[in-house]
This record gives structure tokens, sequence and C-alpha cells, in this order.
């Protein structure tokens, strides 16, 4: 993959959901080899946004992903919504193998690539052990990462994902965030919406913020996460240093 192919290119998007404005014409592009956080206040609109984006919602405005046919779009994004829902009890290697359908044609079985990706992801996500398990009776957090396997495992340049990290432990957290950069080095790109902050200034390339329906930042982490955009967005106070270890980010306070 090279290039500086546009990968998502969204202009003037707005989405009004029962009446309510909820983001209004919001507009950035998304290249190659990005890992993009996606942040901001509960209730900002982060899901919204990635649902628009990908078609999933009505909105207004334009989104490169959405105005292409289904079978094209689940080629060219993979989405793992916030609801972890598991509706069969099936392997774990059968639910990341069902993140192979966009590319199988009409009755086609699984071909070596097929097994290949699925070989991948579980490995990614650090379920290689289990593979054989009943994908319903596993604990929350490996529920999470079957099914950003399954999201892996779908193989496209972008993927985007809806709080994948919350309820994971320290480990899986990071180990996950490293696997998201992994994937922007090799010339994907992913949007991730998430809560911590630190976990974001750290392995984020670039941030977008959300607030009052609007970007109000976009940019890497350091000249996003300026002590008043963290006061006028989150209402904290926050420590931000470059350290030998790289970035550390650590909210402190609430405001009054
Ligand atoms: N189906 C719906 N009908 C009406 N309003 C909705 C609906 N879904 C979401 N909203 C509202 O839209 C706004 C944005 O919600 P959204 O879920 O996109 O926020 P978010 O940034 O993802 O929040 P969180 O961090 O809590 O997950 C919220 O005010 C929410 O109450």
């Amino acid at each position: 993959m090279t290039g500086d192919e546009t990968l998502l290119a969204v202009s003037e998007l707005s989405v009004t959901l029962r009446g309510r404005p909820v983001l209004s014409e919001l507009s950035f592009e998304v290249g190659r080899r990005e890992l993009i956080g996606l942040i901001g206040a509960n209730g900002a609109g982060k899901t919204t946004l990635m649902r628009a984006c990908l078609g999933l919602i009505p909105y207004q405005g334009r989104s490169s992903l959405a105005d292409l046919p289904p079978q094209d779009r689940s080629r060219r994004a993979a989405w793992m919504p916030q609801a972890r829902e598991i509706a069969w009890p099936v392997t774990v290697e059968t639910l990341v193998m069902l993140g192979r359908i966009p590319h199988l044609g009409p009755r086609q079985r699984a071909s070596e690539t097929d097994r290949l990706a699925v070989y991948h992801a579980l490995k990614e996500m650090g379920l290689e052990a289990f593979r054989q398990r009943t994908a319903t009776r596993l604990s929350g957090g490996e529920q999470a990462r079957a099914l950003l396997a399954r999201a892996m495992a779908q193989d496209t340049p972008l993927l985007l994902a809806d709080e994948p990290i919350a309820g994971l432990d320290p480990a899986h957290q990071i180990a996950t965030m490293q696997s998201f950069a992994r994937l922007a080095e090799a010339g994907r790109s992913v949007i991730v919406s998430l809560h911590d902050l630190g976990l974001a200034a750290r392995h984020c390339t670039r941030l977008i913020v959300l607030d009052a329906g609007g970007i109000v930042a976009d940019g890497a982490p350091d000249t996003v996460l300026t002590p008043s955009l963290i006061r006028d967005v989150f209402g904290i106070t926050a420590w931000f240093e470059h350290t030998d270890q790289g970035p550390v980010f650590q909210p402190l306070e609430v405001l009054e």
C-alpha cells in the first residue's frame, strides 16, 4: 500500500437525532498511516460521527465511505461498534472468520488467504489460545478482543472502533493501541473513540476533539491537548510532558 490516498473524506456533515442537532457541518479527511483518536465528553457525538461516516444513520453533507455501495464499503472499512453483542455460540475462530465475508463470493469457501487473515488477527489480539472457545462464554474484555480480531480480519484500509479498549485490562489496552499503531505503520488507518486521554496522547498520531456539535481541535496530540482545551472541553486540569519514555498525560483535578 503506497501513496497519500484519502481513505475517508467528510464534508459539511450534519446529523439531527429526533429533532435535536447533534453534529453540525463537520469536515475532515483521513489519509493513510493515521491512528486517530476521537475524543470528547460523554454525549459529544463520537459514536454518532462514526456511524454517520459509515452511512449507518441518516445525515446531511457528504461522507466518501457512505457514498459507496455496501459491498465496496465493507472492503474499505471495518467497524467495531460499542455494543459488544455476539449473537451465536460459535467458536472464536468462526466469529473472526465472519470478518472475511466481504471478501467471499456467493457460496465460496474460505481460502488460504482467509485463514491467514484470521490467524494474524487472532495473534494480534493475543487470542491464539482461545480459538476453539465458545465466543459467548468469554469474559467481557475477551469478547471485545475477539470482536476487534473480527474487524481486523476484514483486512480493510480503514478501521473504525467505538471505545474498543473500554473494559480491557491495562496490558491489553496498551497492546491493542500498539496493534492499531502497527496497522497505521503498515499503511492503514484507524479511527478510535476513547476516553483514556493518556493512551490517546501516547499512541495516536492525531486527535480529533468533538464539542458542542463540532470539531474544536484536530492535530497532533501535543498541539491539541493544551491546558485551555483540557479545561474548556473536559473541565479538568492535567499534567502533560514529553519524558524519556514518551509522552505522559495524566488528568489531575475536576475544575469547579
Ligand atoms: N437514537 C438517538 N436519539 C436521540 N438522541 C440520541 C440518539 N443517540 C444518541 N443521541 C444523543 O446524541 C448525542 C451524541 O451521542 P453519542 O452516542 O454520539 O455520543 P458519544 O460522544 O459517543 O458519547 P459517549 O462518550 O457517552 O459514548 C447525545 O446527546 C445522545 O444523547
